[in-house]
């Protein structure tokens, strides 16, 4: 599987330069050109509305729109101008281009109002007036899709909340690696086993994690499928966030029998009677409870990693006129995409959305500094996320550099801490797993720099999921690298189980609890 051979639809032709394949639609980049500049005379603005009067009739091209935007140069098919890496090759052009079309006709997952109440919340953690947690599955999939995974998953990070919220004094916006998080940058193209050589697998939405010729080949209706699953998933999201199931006054309710009982457990009921105490008072004061603590905002996020997926929800927002990735209300680009003149980078810097980027300690300053200014020219509060993952040690050492580089150069960002994704390593036992004193420490790094740095930790960002897993071993519930294989059902990356999640709860909530005090 090439890293940067892309995917081409039925119209466009591949372009090797370099050994880069680039796709090229028929519309080439010369008619593009000259659309672009008609966008800045009158005629081609006459030209440039009926398209976008089209944009949401059932046949257009939306690789064809140049939407009007704050970058002349952009259009929702500029990016397959430049190289594309993690992206699988699709024997079928024509499969890929009608289900790309039928994506096309399909009603956004997200509306951009909501986009930008987020990035009023990304804004506020980043000025250390909020806090921001995401969680969720290193990769959904089809196997694990089930209402009660999303309920589990939704329920723990409810109680994560309370504990940030409660216990840290700050609100805490709950961000889902959920509806959408399904394609997965690869280290290597390829998996041998036995001798036996095939691709990697990339994920639910691109090819099947069986260990066969057929399953491994990239099936373009995955998009499709995923669509409808992120849908459903949402759905159901919005339904516990809203229907009463997040009401403040259920927070004892959330527990799960598997926690009750251990010291995290105990931790946390201790809290949930506290917040019921807390809640009398307020209706003891005459506060409306019941309809002031009802319900929760929940937003998904994903890193935007199939170029063909993203490309299809990019859609204009009728409100400010600009264009939104619908697929989910924040998309971050991963570590290994992020380069500046890359396909990924181009879609970012487009679309409105709040975006997330990962670094490493691999990043050097002039870079860091150009890729702030690529995604967030104006460099507005909220729009840019830096999720750092170095791994425990390392982080200390590195991240005093990039704030520096970040506040020397006078740029906006939110800092969250990914303290998963360095930190990953082969148990005795075979498995891909973390361990748990190690994300501790990756985190409690994250914290002291910031305090040593006089600066903001605006996050965390985790792989976890409510079930009783073993995929990550230590934590309070003592998972060993002996008994990983009791219940190891991730498809990519380890991740921490309810237990484990909550525990780092109460670590994040005692720093944000340690900075408030001292503020
Ligand atoms: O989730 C992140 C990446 O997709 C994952 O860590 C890559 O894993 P690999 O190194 O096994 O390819
Ligand atoms: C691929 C991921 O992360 P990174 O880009 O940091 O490797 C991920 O978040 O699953
Ligand atoms: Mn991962």
């Amino acid at each position: 599987m090439a890293s940067a051979g892309a995917s081409g639809a039925n119209n466009s032709r591949r372009l090797s330069m370099g050994g880069v394949t680039l796709n090229m639609t028929r519309m080439g980049v010369a008619t593009r050109r000259a659309c672009l500049t008609a966008r800045s005379g009158s005629p081609g603005k006459s030209m440039m509305q009926s398209v976008d009067d089209d944009a949401w009739l059932p046949n257009f091209r939306a690789d064809q729109v140049p939407f009007e935007t704050a970058h002349e140069d952009w259009s929702t098919s500029s990016w397959r101008e430049k190289q594309q890496l993690q992206q699988p090759t699709y024997l079928d052009e024509d499969a890929l281009q009608a289900a790309t079309d039928e994506l096309r006709r399909m009603p956004p997952l997200v509306f951009a109002g909501e986009a930008r109440t987020l990035t009023e919340e990304v804004a506020r953690a980043g000025r250390g007036e909020g806090f921001l947690l995401f969680g969720g599955d290193c990769a959904e999939s089809f196997l694990e899709f089930s209402a009660d995974n999303i309920r589990d998953t939704f329920r723990v990070m409810c109680q994560m909340g309370v504990v940030l919220n409660y216990g840290g004094g700050l609100p805490t916006t709950k961000i889902g690696r959920m509806a959408g998080q399904f394609a997965k940058p690869r280290s290597a193209d390829t998996e041998t086993i036995d001798g036996v050589e095939l691709p990697s697998y990339r994920g639910d939405i691109i090819n099947g994690p069986e260990f066969t010729e057929e399953a491994r080949i990239p099936d373009p209706q995955r998009l499709v499928k995923c669509y409808y699953q992120s849908a459903a998933t949402l759905n159901l999201l919005r339904a516990f966030a809203n229907g009463g199931y997040a009401a403040l006054g259920r927070t004892g309710s959330w527990e799960m029998d598997f926690v009750k009982g251990t010291s995290q457990g105990q931790m946390y009921t201790d809290l949930a009677s506290r917040v019921d105490q807390a809640l009398e008072f307020m209706a003891a004061c005459g506060v409306d409870v019941e309809n002031t603590a009802s319900s929760t905002s929940f937003w998904t996020a994903h890193e935007a990693c199939l170029l063909e997926y993203e490309g299809a929800f990019i859609r204009k927002d009728s409100t400010s006129g600009l264009p939104y990735g619908t697929s989910a209300h924040l998309l971050w680009v991963g570590e290994r995409t992020r380069q500046l003149d890359g396909a990924h980078m181009e879609i970012m810097r487009g679309i409105a959305n709040p975006i997330g980027v990962k670094v490493s300690n691999k990043i050097e300053d002039q870079e860091l500094v150009d890729l702030c200014n690529c995604l967030n020219p104006e460099n507005r509060e909220g729009r840019l996320t830096l999720i750092t993952r170095m791994g425990a040690g390392l982080l200390k050492k590195e991240l005093p550099r990039l704030i520096n580089v970040v506040r020397d150069a006078g740029l906006n960002v939110t800092w969250v801490a990914d303290p998963m994704h360095g930190n990953t390593e082969t148990s005795s036992s075979g498995y891909k797993t973390r361990r748990f004193d190690n994300i501790r420490q990756e985190l409690e790094e994250f914290f002291e720099v910031h305090e040593a740095e006089v600066s903001v930790p605006g996050g965390i960002h985790l792989e976890m999921t409510g079930r009783n897993v073993t995929e990550c071993t230590g934590g309070g519930v003592g998972v060993t690298d002996e008994n990983l294989n009791e219940n190891y059902v991730t498809h990519c990356d380890p991740r921490l189980n309810n237990q484990q999640a909550l525990e780092l709860a109460f670590v994040v909530a005692g720093y944000l609890r340690k900075r408030r005090n001292a503020a």
